[in-house]
């Protein structure tokens, strides 16, 4: 078949799909707005089907895959779409919803003509594959069609054609879908089983953000009845990120799935009985200027966030639970007796698990009820005796401890198991912090972790946790979410090379992954890195490789672009003059949607935007309460560009002052935001980080 009639035979399908699709959308019907709760019921139902239909009906399907079931006489073509649709009378399915188990031959498929499998509900499903071919529809219209596998032609292996189309595109201020493109090690991870910790490496661009989230989409659809999308929780590095990924959800159908920072969710546990004190921006403290790798571990977020600080947290709590059992018996009147065995013995009939103060205020229950049973069972009827009863309980009931968890944290922290891992400085202005109801960071994975201990979890368990940017969290952030599950069922992704905040975050991912039990865990890689060219990546990785052993390098996709540019200025004025030509440059080339100017901290960027306000280029300097990204031209400090991309990047102060012989990390993070093109200023000494002198102009 030629490529012309493959055209025309995909777009005669098209206009025929398309048509069946805006019939069943005509079909639907008006809005139901009633009081009758079935038809609400069918209501909800229309709604999320008319939802689908739309989205078809935007781009109905992007891939077509031929198959032949193993004793069927010949193959049959699926069509992939981001949902499933039927024929309106004849029920005959018209496109495949990529989550689909038979969609996932369209992903999984690297060539040749060996049988190929796919596991169906009702077991494994074999035959051949004679097609793969990707269709490009935009607002209907069939704009593309790529055959990357013709059964029997002699190229044999598929071709990534498509994949580099789509990568070569600008990008706007909102992360995309990849359902047209996923790739085999990334569907692979997406299909992974609900009930495990699965935790995934990957390399700056690798599409781990985008895989989590397509993973929540497919765990929806597969586990449908089982889990709910208002059980599911995706914790974000900052507001702005969120802000950034908003976007992929509702493109995937999904809707209803509640997404944080950790501080904004432990706040809410902690019903806001603290604040995050605003005087201490860790940030700005830690990026100010480079730091030394020996200060990095003996930050005190590094301890409160380890194990070792937990197990003091754990040995407190012990006691406390030890304390709901009252040294002294309870005796309102002579012979009216509860002592402290039975007490013991009324709690242990309890539930374990229950928590502390839940506890507590079954006993005190308890111990009411045995007043009552008391004094009808010795015929009492003075209510002036009943009174003076009724304060002996409320007095024996304060005996009974109720801290709240900012009390409890702040009594550990002044004592000595706690000092003798926290310098006593810290524990005491912690201490002091918290007398004001502030409190950093740092602080609050031990609080939560305790309020939960003490007052249970404030809703219902979650389906499934996802965490982005994992590298960032400490092992006790990872057991205060824990508690909020009834089994792990956790997607946590993040690049240990990106860990530029090594003063919390962890150092090796079996610091996490040592929380769940192995059969519990499954642990990914992605080395290939979707986001930048050859060049830029290539440069990226050479930022690393001074760091030594272990580290994985990038593997680029096959696209090249320009060359990196790394420039000398004479002066400071010289480079911020450099920065506002360069983004004028660009600006004005047309070639880049969203272009940063990236700076080493907050007072570079400052600089930065000033020197660009003068000239009269309106740019957004992001700042760390950032809560919206808006794309076009952004001054950024690198650290608050993580998870971001931009089709242009400048890295304006590549300088030895500002990236020191520790920022290997930092410098990486910066250089891999860029798409498409990436410079590099400095003045006096280059940074040592970037070695190769030939880089260099
Ligand atoms: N299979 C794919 N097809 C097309 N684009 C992809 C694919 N995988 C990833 N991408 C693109 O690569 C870019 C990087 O993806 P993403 O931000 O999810 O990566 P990441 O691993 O989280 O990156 P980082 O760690 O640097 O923040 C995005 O533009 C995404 O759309």
């Amino acid at each position: 078949m030629t490529v012309q009639s493959a055209f025309q035979e995909e777009a005669k399908r098209i206009d025929e799909v398309l048509r069946s699709i805006r019939k069943q959308l005509r079909e639907i019907g008006p809005r139901y707005t009633g009081n009758d709760f079935t038809e609400q019921m069918l209501e909800i139902q229309r709604e999320q089907r008319e939802q689908r239909l739309t989205v078809a009906e935007r781009e109905p399907y992007f891939g077509r895959i031929d198959f032949q079931e193993e004793a069927q006489p010949a193959p049959k073509p699926l069509y992939i779409g981001k949902a499933g649709v039927a024929h309106e009378q004849s029920n005959e399915v018209l496109v495949v919803d990529w989550r689909a188990p038979v969609a996932s031959l369209f992903y999984a498929f690297s060539g040749g003509e060996a049988p190929v499998v796919y596991e169906s509900p009702d077991g494994d499903v074999e035959g051949t594959v004679h097609l793969k071919r990707n269709l490009m529809v935009r607002g209907g219209i069939l704009e593309r069609v790529v055959d990357s596998y013709v059964r029997g032609q002699e190229d044999e292996s598929v071709t990534d054609e498509f994949l580099l189309y789509r990568l070569g595109e600008n990008k706007d201020n909102k992360l995309r879908d990849i359902v047209s493109t996923i790739q085999q090690e990334q569907d692979r991870i997406i299909r992974t089983e609900k009930n495990k910790a699965v935790f995934i490496q990957g390399v700056a661009g690798s599409g781990k953000t985008t895989v989590a989230l397509h993973r929540l989409a497919y765990l929806l659809y597969r586990y449908a009845g089982n889990i709910r999308a208002d059980r599911m929780v995706i914790f974000a590095p900052n507001r702005m990120f969120l802000d950034y990924i908003s976007g992929v959800l509702p493109e995937l159908g999904v809707g209803d799935i509640m997404q944080t920072t950790f501080a904004d969710w432990s706040l809410e546990q902690l019903r806001q009985a603290v604040r995050l004190d605003e005087a201490y921006d860790p940030m700005n403290y830690w990026f100010e200027q480079p730091r030394t790798r020996d200060e990095l571990l003996a930050s005190t977020g590094r301890i409160k966030g380890s194990l070792a600080f937990k197990a003091i947290v754990d040995a407190k709590l012990a006691l406390t639970e030890a304390a709901l059992i009252p040294e002294e018996p309870f005796e309102p009147m002579a012979g009216w007796r509860v002592t402290p065995a039975m007490i013991a013995e009324w709690l242990a009939t309890d539930d374990g698990s229950e928590p502390f103060m839940k506890r507590r205020d079954r006993l005190v229950s308890r111990l009411k009820r045995w007043l009552e049973s008391e004094w009808k069972a010795r015929r009492q009827t003075d209510g002036k005796l009943k009174a003076k009863l009724n304060a002996k309980l409320n007095a024996y009931a304060k005996k009974i401890p109720s801290p709240t968890a900012a009390q409890l944290y702040g009594a550990l922290l002044g004592e000595p198991a706690a000092k003798e891992l926290l310098p006593a400085k810290s524990c005491a202005a912690t201490i002091k912090l918290l007398k004001g109801k502030l409190v950093w960071p740092e602080d609050l994975a031990p609080l939560v972790y305790i309020h939960v201990r003490l007052n249970g979890f404030d809703g219902s368990p979650y389906d499934h946790v996802v965490i982005d940017e994992a590298q960032d969290y400490s092992p006790f952030q990872l057991e205060a979410l824990k508690q909020c599950q009834r089994q792990p069922s956790m997607t946590v992704l993040g690049d240990l090379q990106q860990g530029i905040h090594g003063y919390a975050g962890i150092h090796s991912w079996t610091e996490l992954t040592a929380l769940f039990p192995e059969a519990d865990t499954g642990y990914y890689e992605l080395d290939r890195s979707y986001r930048s060219t050859m060049e830029i990546i290539d440069f990226a990785n050479r930022v690393l490789g001074g760091m030594g052993d272990g580290v994985k390098p990038a593997v680029p996709v096959f696209r090249s672009g320009e060359a990196v540019d790394v420039v000398r200025m004479g002066s400071d004025e010289q480079r911020l003059h450099d920065v506002v030509q360069t983004v004028r440059d660009w600006q004005q080339s047309g070639h880049y949607r969203t272009i940063a100017v990236l700076g080493r901290n907050i007072r570079s960027c400052e600089a930065i935007a000033r020197a660009l306000a003068d000239a009269g280029i309106e740019a957004a300097l992001v700042q760390s309460k950032q809560e919206a990204y808006g794309g076009g031209l952004t001054v950024v400090p690198a650290y608050l560009a993580k998870g971001l991309e931009f089709d242009a990047v400048l890295v304006a102060d590549a300088d030895d002052g500002s990236f020191g012989g520790n920022d290997a990390k930092l410098l990486y993070v910066a250089c891999t935001r860029a798409l498409h093109k990436l410079k590099l200023l400095y003045c006096g000494e280059l940074t040592s980080l970037i070695s190769e002198p030939a880089a260099v102009v």
